[in-house]
């Protein structure tokens, strides 16, 4: 798929943009601050309807305007659908195709795909578990968007039971009756675990079906290393183990396991207000090494490890993707002048032949030969094809 022409009102720094662009390599230079990163995000919002730089829409909007709108003609398969989407910060944002109105933004999921690599990434190996997960989750909706929904229904039926469990702990500590509060917490219990355990089976087949790209893919970005030495597990809240013997994957025996938790960590939970069994607890460990001397990379690894690890993690996901028949967007911002010449070649072949790639940097020097393209110059709001 394609993005063959984009406009953007009032998103980040643009006020105006209409700017057509075509399958193959498109690279934007411009200087520092000038917008280049702004106009890849509005593509990779479409996709996600996320950033992957900031949490909330209000960043998005140009300072002083109400509302931003992101339009883009998209080709896939040879057709062109005009997606739209109105970011409203605290409303609701409104989506078209070609036009029509959605009922829901979130349809517009699953219509675009991409894939960014920025520097951003590093935050996969760094950060919190909560920036993994998100990973895991992006690429769960973006294979099947109906997950999106599943993901939404967790987080409010987390709220819902947390502060549910607020006001019966308190009640507790107060010596207050706390029947009521108790019985409906039994009815939260279930949709934790009926949601958790859809969400956490997904995760585990995720990861399953990532797992061989990532070693191969860190083979690829980091000088001299098998394709051994990176691994991804899930590491989750809970023991899916019943006696020793591993729970399978399938959401009933989730289910089961995660409501037998619940009840076991009733007390913790009640003690401390919050939920402390289920998929947000998880996350996704990632080590190198060889079988017997294996490290988290957490922690552990140098700075040139991590952000190859990140990298990797990346192009595993759109192998990934490729793998299941689609052709994702690739959008590389920003992320050759973290590479020294010889990872860049590399990475630059391995995206080449993607239907469209759409690069970002500072200095043209930095993009590779093979990533030629088409390049635009990025410079005081505007964005004109060089040459
Ligand atoms: N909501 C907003 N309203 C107005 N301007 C914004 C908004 N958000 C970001 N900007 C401006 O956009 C510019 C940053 O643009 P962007 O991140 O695209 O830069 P870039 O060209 O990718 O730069 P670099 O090469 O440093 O990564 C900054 O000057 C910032 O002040």
């Amino acid at each position: 798929m394609h993005v063959a022409h984009l406009t953007l009102h009032d998103f980040r720094s643009y006020v105006d943009l209409d700017v057509p662009l075509g399958p193959g390599v498109s690279a934007f230079i411009g200087r520092n601050g000038q917008g280049k990163t702004n106009l890849v995000e509005a593509i990779d919002y479409l996709a996600r309807l996320a950033s992957h730089r900031v949490a909330g829409e209000a960043p998005l909007v140009r300072a002083g305007a109400d509302q931003a709108l992101v339009r883009a003609a998209v080709v896939r398969d040879g057709r062109t659908a005009v997606l739209e989407v109105e970011l409203n910060p605290g409303r609701s944002n409104r989506a078209r195709i070609n036009r029509s109105p959605l009922p829901r933004a979130r349809e517009l999921l699953g219509l675009v795909r991409t894939v960014i690599f920025s520097p951003e990434d590093l935050a996969l190996v760094k950060g919190d578990p909560s920036d993994r997960r998100r990973f895991l989750d992006d690429l769960l909706v973006l294979r099947a968007p109906r997950l999106a929904g599943v993901r939404s229904d967790y987080d409010r039926v987390l709220r819902q039971r947390n502060s549910l469990l607020k006001t019966a702990g308190a009640a507790r500590r107060g010596s207050s009756s706390q029947d009521g509060a108790l019985s409906t917490l039994a009815v939260w219990d279930e949709h934790l675990a009926r949601v958790g355990g859809e969400l956490l089976s997904e995760r585990l087949r995720l990861v399953d079906a990532l797992r061989p790209y990532v070693g191969k893919a860190y083979e690829t970005v980091a000088r001299g290393a098998s394709r051994d030495d990176a691994d991804i597990a899930y590491r989750p809240s809970l023991a899916l183990a019943v006696e020793g013997e591993a729970v399978p994957a399938d959401r009933a025996a989730l289910e089961g396991l995660l409501l037998a938790e619940l009840e076991r960590r009733r007390n913790d939970e009640l003690d401390r207000g919050i939920s402390l069994v289920g998929p947000h607890r998880d996350d996704l460990l990632l080590t190198l090494g060889t079988a017997d001397a294996r490290l988290p990379v957490k922690g552990y690894a140098s700075h040139g490890e991590s952000w190859s690890f990140a990298l990797a993690l990346k192009l595993a996901s759109y192998d990934l993707l490729r793998s299941d028949g689609d052709d994702p967007i690739l959008i590389l911002d920003d992320v050759f002048a973290e590479l020294d010449g010889e990872r860049r070649r590399q990475l630059a072949d391995l995206v080449a032949g993607a239907e469209q790639v759409l690069v970002t940097a500072a200095v043209a020097a930095d993009v590779p030969e093979s990533l030629a393209g088409t390049r635009y110059v990025v410079a005081d709001g505007e964005v004109r094809r060089d040459g």
